[in-house]
């Protein structure tokens, strides 16, 4: 049994990924504070509700997607109803296996992992880091569930603050890119619906690209790159105006957000 604390936009990606893969509903739970969207949830998948107490003494695998905010609370509730041998599986930013382990019992499995939306229609990217009682077989279980919902990497844990402002928040960025370029092509007198075809699909295609070429981006980039053409007088507009340090800082940003979110 798997028991999903906290059922909110992190907490529906793994739950709908999870099931997608055939997992049988019967055999997950979810526990969430918000009462409608429990009642939503367990109608729209067939999953049970629970509250974390009562999820932690049932659930062999509790994954805990609750706000970095709300982690120590919810720690505190499932902590007194927890069996030894279970595993605990956080996802949320920031929180690090010292923190997680010292508000569960003593020797308690716990796996720091970072995923991200895609999960939600089997594309996630999921790193993950071992605690200190964690053995190889936790690791095993916790990357088999998480690969259910898409990739799976293991990092050391001090690599996780920087997974977290790349691959967990990375797909706003791209959604914000692709934003902006649906309001360029709007500016330019595009009709709204064909300029955001045109942007999802140049999205699908780079990113297949991306993926399966086995191309560096650089190369194709360059490969678009006509000389004396349309993308050069495009790209040194993005040079002129930033793109590249504004990631750079925007990435920062994020991991240093992410180092405070353990702080409390
Ligand atoms: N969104 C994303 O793309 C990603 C998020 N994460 C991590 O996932 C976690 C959740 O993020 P997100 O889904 O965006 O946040 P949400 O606020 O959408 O979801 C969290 C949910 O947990 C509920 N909750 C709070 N306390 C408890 C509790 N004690 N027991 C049960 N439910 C509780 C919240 O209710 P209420 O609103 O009433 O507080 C809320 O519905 C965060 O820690 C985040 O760092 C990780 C990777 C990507
Ligand atoms: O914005 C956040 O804090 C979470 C963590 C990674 C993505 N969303």
């Amino acid at each position: 049994m798997i028991a999903i604390i906290g059922a909110g936009r992190m907490g529906e990606a793994l739950l709908a990924g999870i099931l997608h893969t055939g997992r049988d509903a019967a055999e997950v739970l979810i526990s969430e504070a918000r009462e409608d969207r429990a009642a939503e949830l367990c109608q729209r998948y067939g999953v049970a509700a629970a509250s974390p107490a009562e999820a932690a003494a049932r659930a062999d695998t509790l994954l805990l997607a609750v706000k970095p905010q709300d982690m120590v609370a919810a720690l505190n509730e499932i902590a007194p109803a927890l069996p030894p041998g279970r595993l605990v599986i956080s996802v949320a930013a920031g929180i690090t296996t010292a923190v997680l382990e010292k508000h569960l019992p003593a020797e308690t499995a716990v796996v720091r992992a970072m995923p991200n939306t895609p999960a939600l229609v089997g594309q996630g990217m999921t790193a993950i880091a071992a605690g200190t009682h964690t053995l190889e077989e936790h690791l095993d279980r916790a990357e088999t569930l998480l690969r259910s919902v898409g990739e799976v990497v293991r990092v050391p844990e001090k690599h996780l603050d920087a997974v977290t402002a790349l691959s967990g928040s990375g797909p706003a960025y791209f959604y914000l890119v692709a934003e902006a370029m649906i309001e360029a092509g709007v500016l330019l007198g595009l009709p709204r619906p064909t300029a955001e075809r045109l942007v999802t699909q140049t999205a699908v295609g780079s990113a297949a690209m991306l993926r399966d070429s086995g191309d560096h981006p650089t190369l194709l980039r360059e490969a678009v790159t006509s000389p004396g053409g349309t993308t050069a007088a495009a790209l040194r507009e993005l040079e002129r105006h930033g793109l590249r340090s504004a990631f750079a800082d925007a990435v920062e940003a994020a991991c240093r957000r992410s180092a405070e979110l353990a702080e409390g």
